[in-house]
């Protein structure tokens, strides 16, 4: 199976979260036809959370049955439980409170009032994501894991030149000292991430074009971790004209550049 890299270039954020909006709600039926379920890995940051917001404000949402869909969490900030700096928070708020979701299919990390250590949550969530594994593996079967980029490169929790980058063995990480407010974390690990169907990483703004520039010129993960991500099918970068700045043409996605949110859909 091909397994390719592109990005694929709208011309203002409201435009981009509307297209990858639009481009979810048509994906996520097909899933759910074929395999009864969709399983989906949610992102913080500020384009992860217009998307869901575009998810939410779209007349095609009510589309997909939530009661079949599977959330997990890329990364979460510890933080204690309703914190509106929680990525599982800012997700409900965005969507998932507004959607007929089934609350075991949502996956949140523990909070750090719940009373464990940030190592026990992680080895936690580790353990969840097992009891949900597709056969005898670790983790489920993702088909789409949805990222930002930060202006650094970082991906999740997942920061450059730290060992959570290079983490091979475990699933999910503590992270301390986060370059990115707040200090501690929780994060998948590259290898859970990159064992997804699909990777739709969704970046805008000029402080993000030289992080996207080295990530798509192939620079080394370890230095910018955007750049190790491989998605088992597609791995897509959806991007504002800002953060493209310094793509490569030829890797930008000719016959989507400067589409609309009514471009046609990739299937
Ligand atoms: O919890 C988080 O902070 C993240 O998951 C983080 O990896 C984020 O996605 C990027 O920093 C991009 O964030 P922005 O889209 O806000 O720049």
């Amino acid at each position: 199976m091909s397994n390719e890299r592109r990005a694929i270039v709208h011309s203002t954020k409201p435009e981009l979260a509307k297209a990858v909006a639009k481009r979810f709600l048509s994906k996520v039926p097909h899933i759910i036809a074929e395999f009864d379920e969709a399983t989906v890995v949610l992102t913080g940051g500020t384009m992860g959370q217009a998307v869901l917001e575009a998810i939410n404000g779209s007349p095609k949402r009510d589309a997909v049955d939530w009661s079949l869909v599977n959330f997990w969490w890329g990364d979460e900030r510890w933080l204690p439980a309703g914190d509106p700096e929680r990525n599982d928070v800012q997700a409900r708020k965005a969507l998932l409170d507004h959607v007929s979701v089934d609350a075991a299919r949502v996956h949140p990390y523990a909070a750090s009032d719940a009373g464990v250590s940030l190592d026990d949550a992680a080895e936690a969530y580790s353990q969840e994501l097992a009891n949900h594994a597709a056969r005898s593996g670790k983790y489920p079967n993702f088909d789409i894991v949805f990222l930002g980029v930060g202006p650094d490169g970082h991906i999740a929790s997942l920061f450059p030149e730290r060992e959570g980058i290079r983490e091979t063995e475990r699933t999910v990480i503590a992270v301390r000292n986060s370059p990115k407010p707040p200090n501690e974390r929780l994060s998948l690990t590259l290898r859970v991430i990159n064992s997804s169907v699909r990777i739709w990483a969704v970046v805008a703004g000029s402080d993000k074009a030289s992080a996207l520039g080295l990530t798509l010129a192939g620079a080394s993960y370890n230095e910018v971790p955007a750049a190790g991500l491989e998605g088992r099918r597609k791995t897509l970068f959806f991007v504002d004209s800002d953060a493209a700045a310094q793509v490569p043409d030829s890797l930008i996605d000719p016959g989507e550049f400067w589409t609309s949110a009514d471009s046609t859909d990739e299937h």
